[in-house]
Order: structure tokens, then C-alpha cells, then sequence
């Protein structure tokens, strides 16, 4: 079956792009705007989480970027396919192909009566795949995962961890562009955390998927090198880490730049800035701020006597 290239029409490297996505909720007189015109560009290869308080859109958005979810206005374009315009068929053949997706539950991603080899077997079958070539595939994939020694359990014999390495594997079966998980280390401890996490990671390089992680957990969002924090429906803020996710061994630059990170705001259209509790709260930052021009960069001030206050932030522009 030939696949729609990973690509955009728009700059040629980004596989997620949304833009004004607005998703609204309707029941009886109700209405819930989940989505408030949404911007967000995810480039190949890229490894990002998405974090946000409850309520604040995270799974409306995996919801749509899956196929299972249609935006109420604006536009998703996913390995270069605006999902918008496609028909149920089109877009369970969209949800097969071009998609991976883990969910926080590690029950709900696997068939129970099913072997771990099975449940990663299956969904090639979808692709017509031949029996050797899946069998073969699963086992690489599991062995990719560092789970091989399961293949011919059924997942009530697995911890949770396993059952999500499993699953992973399960995601990758087809060759996704992207691989989408809705809080893949939610019910685990922190161990088993850290070793999803790290399976996660080794799919997103070994198998060159974007991948794009929803959680609460610090101890993932503080390891990936981008994190997209989501507020009221919209992106609110950007935290990149250049260091996170090299290994030190390989690069002495990684452990340095390891401990380096740099918070972004997003602006909008309008020029609006939503600037993170953390650098409004210590100053005091409130109803009106004092703008400079400084040379290559914008300075923010509390309002009252700013000749002795610190800059509240600075930003390259
Ligand atoms: N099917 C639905 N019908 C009506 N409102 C909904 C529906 N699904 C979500 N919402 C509302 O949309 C908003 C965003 O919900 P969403 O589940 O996307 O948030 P979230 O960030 O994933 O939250 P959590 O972290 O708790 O899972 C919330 O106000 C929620 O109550």
C-alpha cells in the first residue's frame, strides 16, 4: 500500500500542522470552546510533550490529530494531509497507516486473548502483510523495545510496564509518521516510567517517527528537548532544552546544555503574550507593565519606578 509522503506543502519538514484549530463541544443550550484557535508546528523526527492543567484541550487535540475527533473550525494537516477533508474511509485508513497511538491505560492498547507477538502481528494485517514478514517484523519490534522475552505472553501476564513497551510496539507496527501518547506513564511507577520513557525515545530515533507525548509527569516533560504547554485551548508557552534527550557518553556538549533551558512565549497574531507565572509572580508583575526597546531584544517592567526594578523579561526578537 503506498503511503502519502511525510511532508508539508508549506515548508516541507513539518509533519503536525495546526492552525486556528477550534474545537467546540455542544450539548442541549451548552457550548465548550476545548480548542480556541490553536497553533502548533511539529517538525520530523521531532520528540515533544504536551502539558496542561486539566481541562485545558490536551486530549481534544490527540483526539483530532488521531482521526478519532474532527475540529469544529481551522486546519490539521498531518504528513502533509489536511485531515478535514477526508471520508471515514480515508480516514481508518489515515488512523492505520499513518498513525501510532498509546494509551495511558495499559489494558486498553492491547487484545487480551492475544500473545505480545500476536498483538504486534495484527495490525499489519491491515496492510496485507504477509505471516513471515509480520512474525518477523513483530519480533524485531519487540526486541527493539527490549521486551522480546514476552512475545508469547498474553497481557495479563505482564506488568504495566511491559504491557506498554508491548504497546509500543503495537504503535510502530505499521510505520507511523507520527506516534501520539495520551499519558503513557500515568499509572505506572516511576521505575517502569523511566523505562517507557526510554522506549518512547528509542522509537522516535531508531524508527525516525514524530512523536508526541501528553503528560503530567515531570520526570518525562523535564527530559524531552521541547515541551508545549497548553492553556485554555491555545499553545501558552514553549520550554526548549537543547541538551535533553543526547546521551552525554556520546556528546560532551549534552550534559552541559543538559542543565540549560530556555522558556518561550508564544504571540499571537495580535501581539499578545501570555507570560508564565514564574516571571510575572517574583516581580510582581500586574494591570500594566512597562515596555522598552532594548537593542535586539524587548524588556518588561512592573510599572512602578522601573529605572531600579530588574527586567521582568527579555526576549530576542
Ligand atoms: N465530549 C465532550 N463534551 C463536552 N465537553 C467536553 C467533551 N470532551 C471534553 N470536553 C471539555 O473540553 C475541555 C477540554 O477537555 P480535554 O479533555 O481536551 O482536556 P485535557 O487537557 O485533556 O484534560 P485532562 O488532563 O483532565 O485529561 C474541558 O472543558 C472538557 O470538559
Amino acid at each position: 500500500m503506498v503511503k502519502e509522503p511525510v511532508m508539508s506543502e508549506q515548508d516541507g519538514r513539518s509533519v503536525i500542522e495546526c492552525s486556528s484549530l477550534v474545537r467546540i463541544y455542544r450539548s442541549g443550550k451548552l457550548e465548550v470552546q476545548a480548542l480556541q484557535g490553536l497553533d502548533l508546528r511539529v517538525e520530523q523526527g521531532e520528540f515533544i510533550a504536551l502539558v496542561g492543567a486539566s481541562g485545558s484541550g490536551k486530549s481534544t487535540l490527540l483526539g483530532i490529530l488521531s482521526g478519532l475527533d474532527a475540529p469544529s473550525a481551522g486546519s490539521v494537516k498531518v504528513a502533509g494531509r489536511e485531515l478535514a477533508g477526508l471520508t471515514k474511509r480515508e480516514l481508518l485508513a489515515y488512523r492505520r497507516e499513518t498513525i501510532g497511538f498509546v494509551w495511558q491505560s495499559p489494558p486498553r492498547n492491547l487484545l487480551p486473548h492475544l500473545t505480545a507477538l500476536e498483538n504486534v502481528a495484527l495490525p499489519q494485517t491491515y496492510l496485507g502483510t504477509g505471516r513471515r514478514a509480520r512474525r518477523t517484523r513483530a519480533l524485531d519490534l519487540l526486541e527493539t523495545m527490549g521486551v522480546q522475552y514476552c512475545r508469547d505472553r498474553v497481557p495479563s501476564k505482564l506488568s504495566g510496564g511491559e504491557q506498554q513497551r508491548v504497546a509500543i510496539a503495537v504503535a510502530l507496527a505499521n510505520s507511523p509518521a507520527v506516534l501520539l501518547a495520551d499519558e503513557p506513564t500515568g499509572e505506572l511507577d516511576s521505575d517502569s516510567a523511566r523505562t517507557v520513557l526510554g522506549a518512547l525515545r528509542t522509537a522516535s530515533t531508531e524508527h525516525n517517527v514524530t512523536t508526541l507525548i501528553v503528560t503530567h509527569d515531570e520526570g518525562v516533560s523535564g527530559q524531552v528537548r521541547r515541551t508545549v504547554a497548553i492553556r485554555d485551548g491555545r499553545i501558552a508557552t514553549e520550554t526548549l532544552r537543547p541538551g535533553a534527550g543526547r546521551a552525554a557518553a556520546a556528546d560532551p556538549d549534552a550534559e552541559a546544555a543538559e542543565h540549560e533551558s530556555f522558556e518561550y512565549a508564544v504571540i499571537d497574531r495580535a501581539g499578545r503574550v501570555q507570560l508564565p507565572p514564574e516571571f510575572v509572580q517574583p516581580l510582581g508583575l500586574r494591570d500594566l507593565v512597562k515596555l522598552t526597546h532594548e537593542p535586539g531584544h524587548v524588556g518588561v517592567w512592573p510599572s512602578e519606578d522601573p529605572a531600579q526594578a530588574a527586567p521582568a523579561h527579555e526576549s530576542e526578537v
